[in-house]
């Protein structure tokens, strides 16, 4: 098990993270989640002991993880970390990147282990290749396999698919995901893109202010978001009176409702006056705004004329499960 206790940390002055706690099981999946400067990364740098905490202690079972003013070379042998910034060799082959740290004194296993993994990232055909040549995507796709050659017990992936097109990364996804679950590797996941996290993570830690706000299994905090910040991780979403919604409710409480669980009415419902039709492929996303001017988003299988007059509605079960789920905001 991993375990993070108390652990404050700043830049200068700034604190960035504030007593956070956490644990994280062998072969779990964890993602974190948040904001952009949440400090998603940051945790992540401080986790593999690049960082000199000011307050907590981080240990991997019995281990301390210690920061560089107790480590010369950063980084704990038994985990490895996958930046941003991709770390590879730039003059040398796809395939020589892969295998670097791979042992010379077993060729068969070598060549076996790098074909796999030069097949599970998609690049066999640029086994040769200057990794100099390839393009961003390419260069991350390296930038994995080559961490994953090292077996690490822990990896530690920042935005890890953030460079990779659309057409890639739902089979890349699957792949890194497999082979993480079938070699029992324990994974932390720093992301902004609940498609990272919905399908593929065990537990969602949110970050907000310094510290963490939730932290649940994928599909829980999903259907019962706590706030509006993370339900808008996941999607467009409004929180909005359950009066407003039903009329009969005698209550001032708020639920979450995302864009896709409002349903469209020619004559009875919630009054809105769209505003701005985005076309989205399968729907419409609507921005329209309430007799009283707050802003809700929807979805329409069409695009809405600005101004047009259009009635919401909310199924009952929908407002149930919010209920009972116990989040209202
Ligand atoms: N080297 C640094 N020196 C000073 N401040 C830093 C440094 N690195 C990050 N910060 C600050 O720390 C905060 C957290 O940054 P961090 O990169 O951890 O956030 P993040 O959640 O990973 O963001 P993003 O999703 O945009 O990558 C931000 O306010 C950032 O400006």
């Amino acid at each position: 098990m991993l375990r993070i206790e108390n652990v404050s940390f700043g830049y200068n002055a700034d604190t960035v993270l504030e007593n956070i706690d956490l644990r994280v099981q062998r072969r779990e999946h964890v993602a974190l989640i948040g904001e952009s400067g949440c400090g998603k990364s940051t945790l992540l740098k401080i986790l593999y002991g690049l960082m000199d905490l000011e307050q907590g202690q981080i240990f991997w079972e019995d281990e301390p993880v210690l920061g560089p003013a107790y480590n010369l070379v950063p980084g704990a042998p038994f985990m490895k970390y996958l930046s941003q910034d991709f770390d590879l060799m730039p003059f040398t082959t796809v395939s020589e990147n892969i295998s670097q740290y791979l042992s010379v004194f077993y060729p068969k296993e070598l060549k076996e282990r790098t074909q796999k993994l030069l097949e599970m990232i998609e690049l066999t055909d640029f086994a040769h290749t200057k990794v100099k040549n390839l393009s961003g995507g390419q260069q991350q796709r390296v930038a994995l396999a080559r961490v994953l050659a090292q077996k690490p017990e822990i990896l530690l992936l920042d935005e890890p698919f953030s460079h990779i097109d659309n057409f890639l990364k739902n089979s890349l996804r699957r792949n890194i995901f497999k082979y993480l679950r079938d070699h029992g590797i324990t994974c932390i996941l720093a992301t902004h893109d609940y498609q990272d996290v919905l399908p593929f993570t065990d537990r969602i830690v949110v970050l907000k202010d310094k510290t963490v706000l939730a932290k649940g299994k994928p599909m829980d905090l999903y259907a019962n978001p706590k706030s509006l910040y993370i339900a808008s991780l996941f999607g467009e979403a409004n929180s909005i009176s359950i009066d407003v919604l039903k009329s009969y409710a005698n209550t001032k409480r708020k639920i979450i409702v995302y864009a896709h669980e409002f349903r469209l009415s020619e004559n009875s419902g919630i009054t809105v006056f769209a505003k701005e039709s985005y076309p989205m492929g399968p729907y419409y996303l609507i921005k329209g705004a309430s007799e009283e001017g707050d802003t809700l988003f929807f979805h329409s299988p069409f695009p809405l004329e600005p101004e047009k007059k259009v009635y919401l509605n909310v199924s009952i079960e929908t407002i149930n499960q919010r209920l009972q789920g116990g989040t209202t905001v």
